[in-house]
């Protein structure tokens, strides 16, 4: 049977909250304001290095290697754990379960770190359902490279499955991966849904196993 692997940031989780308190705490470290919660929503999708870098550049901190490996370093001390301020979107939890009962393999591949990755996952006591988690730090590449998708894929065992994510970086990264991509509306992305390349775009997680049934069907 087809597979499906799931985004995390933006497509199960809202953890926006959560990673814009960790900048928060980097940014208090060096004795600077915070950002506001929708400049951090802004800048989640590539990945934890990014993120500090794209805050460096709002706060006009210099682009300096060895400070982004300092700041890094603290965001990812408060990282490590962050998982208080998040929640599931609607819907999540039975959706994960009816694809377990359908016997349906699931992976996550995400840019987030495998540390709060499996914080959060044991947070909501979802980990059962993900015997296959690549996180952004699990390999040199991140997405929208097309090798943490392929990675999670070989893993899973089976031949195909469909990506589902929130943003413009999943996006790319499935079609760079020549997998079918399922959009969920509600994240973190920027681009309005009909420039990102998809075969199916959802508001709730309910929709999602009844369309994987009938797509995976046919193709
Ligand atoms: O950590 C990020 O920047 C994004 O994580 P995601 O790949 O789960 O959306
Ligand atoms: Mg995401």
């Amino acid at each position: 049977m087809s597979g499906v692997i799931f985004d995390l940031d933006g497509t199960l989780i809202d953890s926006a909250p959560d990673i814009h308190r960790c900048a928060a705490l980097m940014l208090a470290d060096e004795g600077l304001d915070p950002l506001t919660l929708p400049q951090i929503r802004s800048f989640i999708g590539n990945g934890a290095p990014v993120l500090v870098r794209r805050v460096m550049a709002a706060v006009a901190l210099p682009d300096d290697p060895a400070l982004h490996a300092r700041l890094l370093a603290r965001f990812l001390e408060h990282y490590e754990t962050a998982v208080t301020l998040t929640r599931l979107y609607d819907g999540v939890a039975a959706c994960l379960e009816d694809l377990a009962a359908a016997g349906r393999p699931v992976g996550l591949c995400t840019n987030k770190p495998i540390g709060p990755t499996r914080a959060v996952l044991a947070h909501f006591g979802l980990a059962q359902h993900f015997p296959t988690v690549i996180g952004g730090d699990s390999l040199p590449q991140r997405k929208p490279d097309p090798a943490p998708l392929l990675a999670c894929l070989r893993e899973m065992g089976c031949g195909k499955a469909v990506f589902v994510g929130d943003s413009e970086v999943d996006a790319e990264c499935a079609a760079r991966a020549g997998m079918d991509f399922a959009l969920f509306t509600e994240g973190y992305r920027k681009a309005p849904v009909d420039t990102l390349p998809h075969a199916f775009a959802f508001s709730h997680h309910g929709e999602l196993e009844g369309w994987l049934r009938e797509y995976t069907f046919i193709s």
